[in-house]
């Protein structure tokens, strides 16, 4: 589904991402982890056409997409959380997630299953963004990801600043929409959620990929040693 080949990011003379190669493929958990500042987030930010990058492909589907704007990935079924979660403050929860709906036709409802994923976004539909809780607040910037019914969904660590309670829920969604045959890509820096989730698993370390291998091997290879501050 996802394909990315010998990756090449620069910001100015900085080079950020060196060869990066990835794979994500549909009803799997691939897991991208790493410390703060090795270029995780410049890496998602160049599938989604956020930043450019300098060489290399990325292809949906074997069809090449790096020439595409952040919109047209969108529509190919591509769905981003971005680090932070950028939710809009005063617009309601139900405004927010109509958003990631934009551009469907304005009569186009929010899909009901969003709600069975995350209950409190129903209870909370008339509430500013901006009052949630910072859990609440990353179940509705992943409701807004999925609405529009993506294939490949890219997370930028969901759980940072998020209470236990919600992590755990969290987890359980993104198994639920693994096992249902969504592609998902999650860049992570807590290593208990990342091992538990991951069916393939990726380091980072300084803009290179330097270590990568099924999920279930995560722990015999000494991966938390390789992400820990
Ligand atoms: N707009 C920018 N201009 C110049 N340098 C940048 C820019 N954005 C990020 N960087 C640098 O690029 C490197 C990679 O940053 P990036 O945010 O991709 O890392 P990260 O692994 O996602 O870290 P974090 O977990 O803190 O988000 C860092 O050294 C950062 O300082």
């Amino acid at each position: 589904m996802l394909s990315v080949q010998n990756l090449h990011q620069y910001y100015g003379g900085s080079h950020i991402l060196r060869d990066v190669s990835l794979s994500a493929t549909p009803g799997k958990v691939t897991v991208l982890l790493g410390r703060n500042g090795v270029g995780k987030t410049t890496l998602l930010k160049s599938l989604m056409g956020l930043v450019p990058i300098k060489s290399g492909t990325i292809a949906l589907d074997g069809q090449p997409i790096e020439g595409r704007t952040p919109y047209e990935r969108a529509r190919a079924g591509i769905g981003f959380v971005p680090q932070g979660r950028e939710i809009f403050g005063r617009l309601t929860v139900e405004e927010n997630l109509r958003m990631g709906l934009a551009y469907r036709s304005a009569s186009t409802p929010v899909p009901a299953h969003l709600y069975e994923l995350f209950p409190v976004l129903k209870q909370m539909l008339g509430r500013r963004g901006g009052d949630l809780s910072g859990g609440q607040q990353q179940q509705l910037a992943i409701a807004r990801a999925l609405a529009p019914g993506p294939r490949l969904l890219v997370l930028d660590e969901p759980t940072e600043g998020i209470q236990p309670s919600i992590i755990k829920d969290i987890g359980r969604v993104i198994r639920q929409l693994a096992d249902g045959g969504m592609a998902i890509l999650l860049c992570e820096q807590y290593y208990d959620f990342a091992e538990e989730l991951a069916d393939e698993y990726l380091v980072m370390e300084r803009g290179e990929v330097i270590a990568r291998g099924p999920g279930h091997e995560m722990q015999a290879k000494g991966i938390r040693q390789l992400v820990a501050i």
